[in-house]
Protein backbone atom coordinates (compact mmCIF):
# COMPACT_ATOMS: atom_id res chain seq x y z
CA UNK A 1 0.00 0.00 0.00
CA UNK A 2 1.51 3.56 -1.14
CA UNK A 3 1.93 5.97 2.03
CA UNK A 4 -1.06 8.17 2.87
CA UNK A 5 -3.94 6.29 2.24
CA UNK A 6 -6.84 6.82 4.62
CA UNK A 7 -9.79 4.19 5.43
CA UNK A 8 -12.46 5.28 8.49
CA UNK A 9 -15.28 3.15 9.27
CA UNK A 10 -17.98 3.70 11.92
CA UNK A 11 -16.17 7.24 13.40
CA UNK A 12 -18.38 8.90 15.93
CA UNK A 13 -17.63 12.18 17.78
CA UNK A 14 -19.91 13.11 20.32
CA UNK A 15 -19.87 16.68 22.49
CA UNK A 16 -20.95 17.23 25.68
CA UNK A 17 -24.14 16.15 26.49
CA UNK A 18 -23.93 13.11 24.65
CA UNK A 19 -24.90 15.33 21.14
CA UNK A 20 -23.77 13.45 17.87
CA UNK A 21 -21.15 16.37 16.27
CA UNK A 22 -20.16 13.73 13.54
CA UNK A 23 -21.17 10.14 12.06
CA UNK A 24 -19.01 8.82 9.04
CA UNK A 25 -20.03 5.16 8.41
CA UNK A 26 -17.31 4.88 5.63
CA UNK A 27 -14.84 7.30 3.82
CA UNK A 28 -11.76 6.48 1.72
CA UNK A 29 -9.13 8.57 0.06
CA UNK A 30 -6.60 7.50 -1.52
CA UNK A 31 -2.10 8.06 -1.53
CA UNK A 32 -1.96 11.47 -3.88
CA UNK A 33 -5.04 12.38 -3.36
CA UNK A 34 -6.22 16.16 -3.00
CA UNK A 35 -9.40 16.57 -1.48
CA UNK A 36 -11.43 19.26 0.28
CA UNK A 37 -13.66 18.94 3.00
CA UNK A 38 -16.69 21.45 2.60
CA UNK A 39 -20.04 22.48 4.07
CA UNK A 40 -22.02 24.78 6.35
CA UNK A 41 -20.65 27.15 9.31
CA UNK A 42 -21.06 24.07 12.67
CA UNK A 43 -21.30 21.16 10.21
CA UNK A 44 -18.17 18.99 11.67
CA UNK A 45 -15.83 20.10 9.08
CA UNK A 46 -13.14 20.62 11.56
CA UNK A 47 -14.29 17.99 14.13
CA UNK A 48 -13.52 15.55 10.66
CA UNK A 49 -10.22 16.84 10.46
CA UNK A 50 -9.28 16.73 14.13
CA UNK A 51 -10.69 13.25 14.44
CA UNK A 52 -8.29 11.57 11.45
CA UNK A 53 -5.33 13.15 13.15
CA UNK A 54 -6.22 11.57 16.01
CA UNK A 55 -6.10 14.87 17.82
CA UNK A 56 -10.16 13.95 19.87
CA UNK A 57 -9.82 11.69 22.71
CA UNK A 58 -13.56 11.43 22.01
CA UNK A 59 -13.36 9.84 18.55
CA UNK A 60 -14.76 6.33 18.44
CA UNK A 61 -14.53 4.00 15.41
CA UNK A 62 -11.84 2.94 13.41
CA UNK A 63 -9.05 5.59 11.43
CA UNK A 64 -6.29 3.61 9.26
CA UNK A 65 -3.88 5.46 8.40
CA UNK A 66 -1.59 3.31 5.53
CA UNK A 67 -3.42 0.15 7.69
CA UNK A 68 -2.70 1.10 11.12
CA UNK A 69 -5.81 1.92 13.04
CA UNK A 70 -4.56 5.16 15.51
CA UNK A 71 -8.08 5.70 17.72
CA UNK A 72 -7.40 2.81 19.73
CA UNK A 73 -3.81 4.27 20.56
CA UNK A 74 -2.90 6.10 23.80
CA UNK A 75 -3.07 9.95 23.34
CA UNK A 76 0.85 10.09 23.61
CA UNK A 77 0.90 6.99 20.63
CA UNK A 78 -1.41 9.81 18.84
CA UNK A 79 1.07 12.48 19.63
CA UNK A 80 4.06 10.35 17.75
CA UNK A 81 2.00 8.84 15.08
CA UNK A 82 1.36 13.12 14.11
CA UNK A 83 5.12 14.10 14.62
CA UNK A 84 6.30 10.94 12.16
CA UNK A 85 3.73 11.00 9.45
CA UNK A 86 1.30 14.35 9.23
CA UNK A 87 1.63 17.90 8.65
CA UNK A 88 -0.67 20.17 9.76
CA UNK A 89 -1.53 23.43 8.78
CA UNK A 90 -3.92 25.68 10.54
CA UNK A 91 -5.31 29.27 9.80
CA UNK A 92 -3.58 30.40 12.88
CA UNK A 93 -0.13 29.43 12.81
CA UNK A 94 1.55 29.95 15.44
CA UNK A 95 5.00 30.79 14.47
CA UNK A 96 7.77 32.04 17.09
CA UNK A 97 7.57 35.57 16.26
CA UNK A 98 11.09 36.43 17.81
CA UNK A 99 13.10 34.07 15.88
CA UNK A 100 13.76 33.92 11.84
CA UNK A 101 11.64 31.70 9.03
CA UNK A 102 14.02 28.63 9.03
CA UNK A 103 14.18 28.28 13.03
CA UNK A 104 10.50 27.87 12.47
CA UNK A 105 10.13 26.01 9.30
CA UNK A 106 12.93 23.60 11.04
CA UNK A 107 11.07 23.60 14.22
CA UNK A 108 10.78 19.89 14.34
CA UNK A 109 14.64 19.52 13.86
CA UNK A 110 14.63 20.15 18.00
CA UNK A 111 12.68 17.51 19.00
CA UNK A 112 14.45 14.59 16.89
CA UNK A 113 17.24 12.82 18.58
CA UNK A 114 19.42 11.51 15.56
CA UNK A 115 21.65 14.22 14.07
CA UNK A 116 21.40 12.95 10.29
CA UNK A 117 17.48 13.31 10.98
CA UNK A 118 17.87 16.81 12.12
CA UNK A 119 19.90 17.58 9.85
CA UNK A 120 17.24 16.36 6.83
CA UNK A 121 14.90 18.57 8.53
CA UNK A 122 16.78 21.96 8.09
CA UNK A 123 18.18 21.20 4.63
CA UNK A 124 13.80 19.99 3.93
CA UNK A 125 12.95 23.72 5.17
CA UNK A 126 15.58 25.65 3.47
CA UNK A 127 14.37 24.08 0.07
CA UNK A 128 10.46 24.24 1.08
CA UNK A 129 10.77 28.07 2.35
CA UNK A 130 12.71 28.89 -0.83
CA UNK A 131 9.56 27.35 -3.14
CA UNK A 132 7.64 29.31 -1.33
CA UNK A 133 9.42 32.38 -2.18
CA UNK A 134 10.52 33.38 1.73
CA UNK A 135 14.13 35.06 1.95
CA UNK A 136 16.35 32.93 3.54
CA UNK A 137 16.48 35.83 5.92
CA UNK A 138 17.58 36.45 9.91
CA UNK A 139 15.20 38.76 10.88
CA UNK A 140 12.41 37.61 12.98
CA UNK A 141 8.91 36.46 11.36
CA UNK A 142 7.07 39.17 13.07
CA UNK A 143 7.86 40.94 10.74
CA UNK A 144 7.01 39.12 7.51
CA UNK A 145 3.29 39.66 5.82
CA UNK A 146 0.48 37.31 6.67
CA UNK A 147 0.67 35.59 3.51
CA UNK A 148 4.85 34.92 4.13
CA UNK A 149 3.72 34.05 7.68
CA UNK A 150 1.33 31.30 6.27
CA UNK A 151 3.91 29.93 4.02
CA UNK A 152 6.35 29.98 6.26
CA UNK A 153 3.90 27.58 8.61
CA UNK A 154 3.17 25.67 5.40
CA UNK A 155 7.05 25.25 4.70
CA UNK A 156 7.13 24.33 8.83
CA UNK A 157 4.52 21.58 8.45
CA UNK A 158 6.37 19.83 5.45
CA UNK A 159 10.04 19.43 6.60
CA UNK A 160 9.89 16.53 8.56
CA UNK A 161 8.74 15.07 4.87
CA UNK A 162 5.03 13.38 6.10
CA UNK A 163 2.92 10.81 3.71
CA UNK A 164 0.18 13.31 4.53
CA UNK A 165 -0.46 17.06 4.59
CA UNK A 166 -4.30 18.23 6.80
CA UNK A 167 -4.89 21.80 6.67
CA UNK A 168 -7.72 23.58 8.58
CA UNK A 169 -9.19 27.07 6.79
CA UNK A 170 -5.22 27.42 5.40
CA UNK A 171 -6.68 30.22 3.30
CA UNK A 172 -8.98 31.99 5.98
CA UNK A 173 -6.87 34.70 7.38
CA UNK A 174 -5.65 35.78 3.76
CA UNK A 175 -6.16 38.06 1.40
CA UNK A 176 -7.25 36.37 -2.63
CA UNK A 177 -3.89 37.57 -3.62
CA UNK A 178 -1.87 35.40 -0.76
CA UNK A 179 -4.78 32.47 -0.93
CA UNK A 180 -4.05 31.92 -4.58
CA UNK A 181 -0.25 31.61 -4.31
CA UNK A 182 -0.97 29.13 -1.23
CA UNK A 183 -3.16 27.37 -2.70
CA UNK A 184 -0.27 27.10 -5.80
CA UNK A 185 2.45 25.76 -3.45
CA UNK A 186 0.28 23.75 -1.65
CA UNK A 187 -0.92 21.59 -4.07
CA UNK A 188 1.90 21.88 -6.47
CA UNK A 189 4.19 20.37 -3.78
CA UNK A 190 1.33 17.66 -2.58
CA UNK A 191 1.24 16.79 -6.88
CA UNK A 192 4.59 17.28 -7.43
CA UNK A 193 5.51 15.07 -4.59
CA UNK A 194 2.54 12.69 -4.20
CA UNK A 195 1.41 13.81 -1.06
CA UNK A 196 -2.29 12.67 0.41
CA UNK A 197 -3.31 16.74 1.14
CA UNK A 198 -6.90 17.10 3.30
CA UNK A 199 -7.97 20.76 3.35
CA UNK A 200 -11.59 21.95 5.44
CA UNK A 201 -12.33 24.66 3.33
CA UNK A 202 -14.82 27.32 2.12
CA UNK A 203 -11.85 28.92 -0.37
CA UNK A 204 -13.90 28.24 -3.72
CA UNK A 205 -10.27 28.70 -5.65
CA UNK A 206 -9.16 25.66 -3.09
CA UNK A 207 -12.17 23.54 -3.48
CA UNK A 208 -12.13 24.04 -7.76
CA UNK A 209 -8.33 22.68 -7.26
CA UNK A 210 -8.35 19.61 -5.32
CA UNK A 211 -9.26 16.27 -6.86
CA UNK A 212 -12.57 15.79 -4.62
CA UNK A 213 -14.73 17.56 -2.42
CA UNK A 214 -16.18 15.91 0.20
CA UNK A 215 -19.39 17.98 1.68
CA UNK A 216 -20.62 17.56 5.00
CA UNK A 217 -23.90 18.51 6.02
CA UNK A 218 -25.19 18.16 10.00
CA UNK A 219 -22.42 15.67 10.83
CA UNK A 220 -22.68 13.28 7.68
CA UNK A 221 -21.02 13.58 4.55
CA UNK A 222 -23.95 13.81 1.63
CA UNK A 223 -23.32 13.48 -1.98
CA UNK A 224 -22.15 16.74 -4.31
CA UNK A 225 -24.04 16.98 -7.02
CA UNK A 226 -20.96 16.55 -10.35
CA UNK A 227 -19.22 19.83 -11.00
CA UNK A 228 -21.17 22.12 -8.41
CA UNK A 229 -19.30 24.05 -6.18
CA UNK A 230 -21.18 26.09 -3.20
N1 LIG B 1 -16.49 19.78 22.54
C1 LIG B 1 -17.64 20.07 21.96
N2 LIG B 1 -18.81 19.88 22.62
C2 LIG B 1 -20.00 20.19 22.05
N3 LIG B 1 -20.12 20.69 20.81
C3 LIG B 1 -18.99 20.89 20.10
C4 LIG B 1 -17.70 20.59 20.62
N4 LIG B 1 -16.79 20.89 19.66
C5 LIG B 1 -17.47 21.35 18.58
N5 LIG B 1 -18.79 21.36 18.85
C6 LIG B 1 -19.89 21.72 17.94
O1 LIG B 1 -19.85 20.78 16.90
C7 LIG B 1 -20.29 21.35 15.68
C8 LIG B 1 -19.26 21.11 14.58
O2 LIG B 1 -18.11 21.91 14.84
P1 LIG B 1 -16.94 22.05 13.77
O3 LIG B 1 -15.92 23.00 14.35
O4 LIG B 1 -16.48 20.71 13.38
O5 LIG B 1 -17.71 22.73 12.56
P2 LIG B 1 -17.17 23.27 11.16
O6 LIG B 1 -17.96 22.60 10.10
O7 LIG B 1 -15.69 23.12 11.09
O8 LIG B 1 -17.60 24.79 11.24
P3 LIG B 1 -16.92 26.19 10.73
O9 LIG B 1 -17.00 26.16 9.22
O10 LIG B 1 -17.82 27.23 11.31
O11 LIG B 1 -15.53 26.23 11.27
C9 LIG B 1 -20.56 22.83 16.01
O12 LIG B 1 -21.94 22.97 16.23
C10 LIG B 1 -19.76 23.06 17.27
O13 LIG B 1 -20.33 24.09 18.04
Amino acid sequence: MSEGTLRVANLEVRGEGDRRLLAVPDLSITSGETVVIEGPSGAGKTTLLFAIAGLLDRAKGRVEWDGDEILARSARERAAFRRERLGLIFQEHHLFDEVGPLVNAGIAARYGSKANKRKAIVERARTLLQQFGIADDARSVASFSGGERQRIAAARALAHDPAVILADEPTASLDRANADRLISDLMGFARASGKTLIAVSHDRHLVEAADRRVRIVDGEIVSVPEGSVS
